[in-house]
């Protein structure tokens, strides 16, 4: 279980609050008016921006004083953050170990995630030299390998095109069961929360709330919700 108890916490003249909790293994999309305060959701739970008050949880552990690095979770943005003088084989190793010295079974274990992904006969490319789709399956299979207990994702995939954005949504679900990961994405794409997340968190007027079923929430929406879907 994921919880924020009683967090608040203020960007200039920006406040957000959150008092919600997102059970183990589920897919939750995060959706709101631009400015509303999702990328300042997910940076509370990375930890890169402190609470001013109010507790963060995994699992009954309280993460509210870890620096990011030592949270368990992963998070992935939309440019994907690779490393372009790296290869493929290094970005992904990145996720094992920062200083890239790595063990024979670890680069076995690179060589079995990249086959998982699609992305075998790759190994030694450079992102340059990849296309969009392969990018982020390059991304994928980083956040595959590090297998942390939480992921997070900031629109991930909103580059690429829908035929490719639904099978990366498609390989994302797919992993995310296979890690049992609780998966936080942002998304700009109502489509994106109907056919990804079964539960959605809506950030409106300074507050995240709790998930609720993204359906019936979309289909129904509150006024500020309903004004920015158009
Ligand atoms: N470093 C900062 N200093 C002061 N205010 C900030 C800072 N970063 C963001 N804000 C403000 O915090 C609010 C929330 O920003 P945030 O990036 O979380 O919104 P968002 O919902 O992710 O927006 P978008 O959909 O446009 O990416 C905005 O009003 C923004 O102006």
């Amino acid at each position: 279980m994921l919880e924020l108890d009683g967090v608040r916490v203020t960007r200039g003249t920006f406040g957000l609050s959150a008092d919600l909790s997102v059970p183990t293994g589920a897919r939750v999309a995060i959706i709101g008016a631009s400015g509303s305060g999702k990328s300042t959701l997910l940076s509370l739970v990375a930890g890169f921006l402190p609470p001013d008050q109010g507790r963060v949880r995994v699992d009954g552990r309280d993460i509210t004083a870890l620096p990011p690095g030592r949270r368990p979770v992963s998070m992935l943005f939309q440019d994907q953050n690779l490393f372009p003088h790296l290869t493929v084989a290094q970005n992904v190793g990145l996720g094992l170990r920062p200083d890239l010295r790595l063990s024979e079974a670890q680069r076995a274990r690179i060589a079995q995630v990249l086959d998982e992904v699609g992305l075998e006969g790759l190994e030694a490319r450079k992102p340059a030299n990849l296309s969009g789709g392969q990018q982020s399956r390059v991304a994928l299979a980083r956040v595959l390998l590090r297998a942390r207990p939480v992921l997070l994702l900031d629109e991930p995939f909103a580059a690429l095109g829908p035929a490719l954005k639904a099978e990366m949504l498609a390989l994302l679900a797919r992993i995310a069961e296979g890690t049992g990961a609780t998966v936080l994405m942002v998304t700009h794409d109502p489509e994106d929360a109907r056919s990804f997340a079964p539960q959605t968190i809506l950030v409106d007027g300074g507050v995240a709330h709790p998930p609720a079923p993204t359906g019936p929430l979309l289909d129904n929406p509150p006024p500020g919700l309903r004004a920015y879907l158009g």
